[in-house]
């Protein structure tokens, strides 16, 4: 569904990608894990076809970028992210932010339709927050706030969901409330493709990692060949200890 060739990316004389190969086939849901600036939401703007590799080969649900519209490819691609969520409006109510995913919209100027409404409403049942529907969206909790991202990205109803980081900044509650609606995405026909820095969050729907230091892939495959500890210091520079608890990676800091 997603495979990524060959991929270089050179911005201002930096290799900041640099020959990164990864395959990621239906039936799959992948983690890009990875120290800060090693490159992972690099890799989610390509995927997104929102930056071009400077070589390589991009190929997104059997579309090649740079032969094809990214504008229809996108429409298949939920894409839950910081920047995104600083566009919308704070002051409008939580269900109507997650209307505006039937459409892709920052901001609806016209009436919602009913139907539309009543998706937006069941779609915030699903994430287990249709008591904040009227509430801005600015008076949300920080997790409630990620929530309304998710219930809003499923609204179009994509083949592929990418999230960058949603877990950052949760407190340990709110953080398992959301890693639960998004393992509940397992009954779903969609693949995850989720970046983050903290092992903890490999949670059981994800089968495959591909850990990434300084631009270049250090391994890609499923989560138990890649999550050794050789690996791990190789990408973190810490030595670790692994244990595997309820098909979570649970890490000890050895020194
Ligand atoms: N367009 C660009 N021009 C110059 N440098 C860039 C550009 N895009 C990314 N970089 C640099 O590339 C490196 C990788 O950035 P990226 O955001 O992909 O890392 P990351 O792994 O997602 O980091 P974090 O975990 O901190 O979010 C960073 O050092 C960043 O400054």
């Amino acid at each position: 569904m997603i495979q990524l060739s060959n991929i270089h990316f050179i911005r201002e004389e930096r290799h900041i990608l640099e020959d990164v190969h990864i395959d990621m086939q239906k039936g799959e849901n992948w983690v890009l894990l990875g120290r800060n600036g090693s490159g992972k939401t690099t890799l989610l703007e390509l995927m997104n076809g929102y930056e071009f590799p400077s070589k390589g080969k991009v190929e997104v649900l059997g579309n090649r970028y740079g032969q094809c519209d990214v504008r229809e490819v996108r429409k298949q691609i939920g894409y839950i992210s910081q920047s995104l969520f600083e566009k919308l409006n704070l002051s409008d109510p939580v269900w109507e932010v997650v209307a505006t995913g039937e459409y892709a919209f920052l901001r609806f100027y016209q009436e919602i339709p009913e139907e539309v409404k009543g998706k937006a409403l069941d779609m915030l049942k699903r994430v287990r927050i249709p008591h904040l529907a009227d509430q801005p969206l600015g008076t949300l909790s920080q997790g409630e706030r990620k929530k309304v991202m998710l219930a809003r990205s499923l609204m179009m109803n994509p083949s592929i969901l990418i999230m960058d980081e949603p877990a950052a900044g949760l407190d340990l509650f709110e953080r398992e409330r959301l890693l639960q609606d998004i393992n509940d995405l397992s009954k779903q026909d969609i693949m995850v493709v989720y970046v983050t820095h903290h092992i903890e969050e490999i949670i059981p729907l994800f089968t495959h990692v591909a850990l990434i230091e300084a631009g270049k892939l250090i391994a890609s495959g499923t989560k138990k060949d890649v999550l050794t500890p050789e690996n791990l210091y190789r990408a973190f520079g810490v030595k670790v200890e692994l244990e595997w608890f309820r098909d979570r990676p649970w890490i000890k800091v050895l020194e």
